[in-house]
């Protein structure tokens, strides 16, 4: 049997970075689904050649996504933005779409002052972690970030007499892999850099957020210089695909039937994407409307429209679409 990993399977493909499990692993195998990217992953495999396309997926760990995206060893990946900024070659990477899902935050975390068993000189503001130890798995950006602190709370001292010229205060930022809502509790950590979503694994372990770095969501993400080996038609055809897929997600069809002398108002309403398609009916007074809407914004929109005298007000799913 040839080796998958051969380059001579590989060499003439497009390749597709996919996180190799995680929170974001189950919906890119949604995503791929929807997009008509047929593929079998073979037992402890973590490259599938592509049955549809002149394409191989390489599955990778999220956080090394962008470093394989940003030096062109792969042509697109999905990681999120979050692993993009941690990695620092934002300049090296282009983000084509945003996903919708692997929505978080970066949050710097203590343990809640307000809980009964917190020490009395415990941290509340980030600045009173200022010279103490911070566990997160982003050093690059938690370091980045406290290095800002420091040098405000540095100067402040000094200028409050509490620090001699050319003393600094430094926070230490302590890298751990994975379960880092535990640091402090182990006594390992004073505050820990970390992501957020739900905010359930924060609150299980007793811990508030007090600021955040940044919010996140998986991204699709491609070299900012393409390789001269990349199939760049094939790159915008599976990209024009991700981003039917994600507009179907996002959006509805909104049908209804609106007397002229009201058309205007209702347009306000439904302008669609582009344009709303307005058709004539049989009764010469009324058109029939068809336009994108949010699916968020799905309920509002129906009392508006009824408000200004729509009927057969229809909301109709899409199943995939190109926008
Ligand atoms: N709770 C969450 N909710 C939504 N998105 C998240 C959450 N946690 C992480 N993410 C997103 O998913 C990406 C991958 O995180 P995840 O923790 O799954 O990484 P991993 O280290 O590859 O997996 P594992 O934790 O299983 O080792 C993060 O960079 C972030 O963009
Ligand atoms: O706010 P929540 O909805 O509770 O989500 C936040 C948790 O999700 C992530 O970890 P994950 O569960 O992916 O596992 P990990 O700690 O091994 O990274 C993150 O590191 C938090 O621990």
């Amino acid at each position: 049997m040839s080796n998958l990993l051969s380059a001579e399977n590989l060499d003439s493909r497009l390749l597709f970075a996919i996180p190799k499990k995680g929170r974001l692993y189950e919906k890119c195998l949604e995503l791929l689904s929807g997009a008509d990217i047929q593929f079998k992953r073979a037992h402890r495999l973590d490259v599938a050649l592509v049955q549809n396309h002149n394409m191989a997926l390489v599955f990778l760990p999220a956080a090394d996504i962008p470093r394989f995206v940003g030096e062109g060893n792969v042509d697109l990946g999905i990681t999120g933005q979050d692993m993009v900024q941690e990695a620092g070659l934002s300049s090296l990477i282009s983000e084509e779409l945003q996903l919708g899902f692997g929505k978080c935050s970066l949050q710097v975390q203590i343990p809640d002052p307000d809980s009964p068993y917190a020490k009395a000189d415990c941290p509340r503001t980030v600045d009173d972690l200022v010279g103490k130890k911070v566990a997160t798995s982003f050093d690059t950006l938690a370091g980045k970030y406290f290095a800002q602190i420091d040098a405000k709370v540095t100067e402040q001292r000094r200028k409050e007499g509490k620090l001699k010229e050319g003393e600094s205060l430094k926070t230490e930022i302590e890298y751990v892999g994975g379960s880092v809502e535990a640091a402090c509790a182990l006594g390992l950590a004073d505050g820990i850099v970390d992501l957020v979503e739900s905010g359930e694994t924060m609150r299980a372990c007793g811990l508030t957020a007090i600021e955040t770095l940044l919010t996140s969501q998986a991204v699709l993400i491609r070299p900012t210089t393409p390789h001269p080996r990349s199939d760049t038609s094939l790159i915008s055809l599976i990209t024009a695909r991700l981003r039917g897929v994600i507009a179907a997600k996002r959006y509805v069809l909104c049908n209804y039937n609106i007397r002229k002398t009201a058309l205007s108002e209702a347009l306000v309403i439904t302008p669609g994407r582009r344009a709303a398609t307005v058709s004539p009916l049989e009764d010469p007074e009324w058109n029939a409307v068809s336009s994108m809407v949010l699916k968020a914004e799905v309920a509002n929109i129906m009392d508006r429209l009824e408000a200004v005298g729509a009927s057969d007000i229809l909301i109709i799913g899409i199943d995939n679409c190109r926008v």
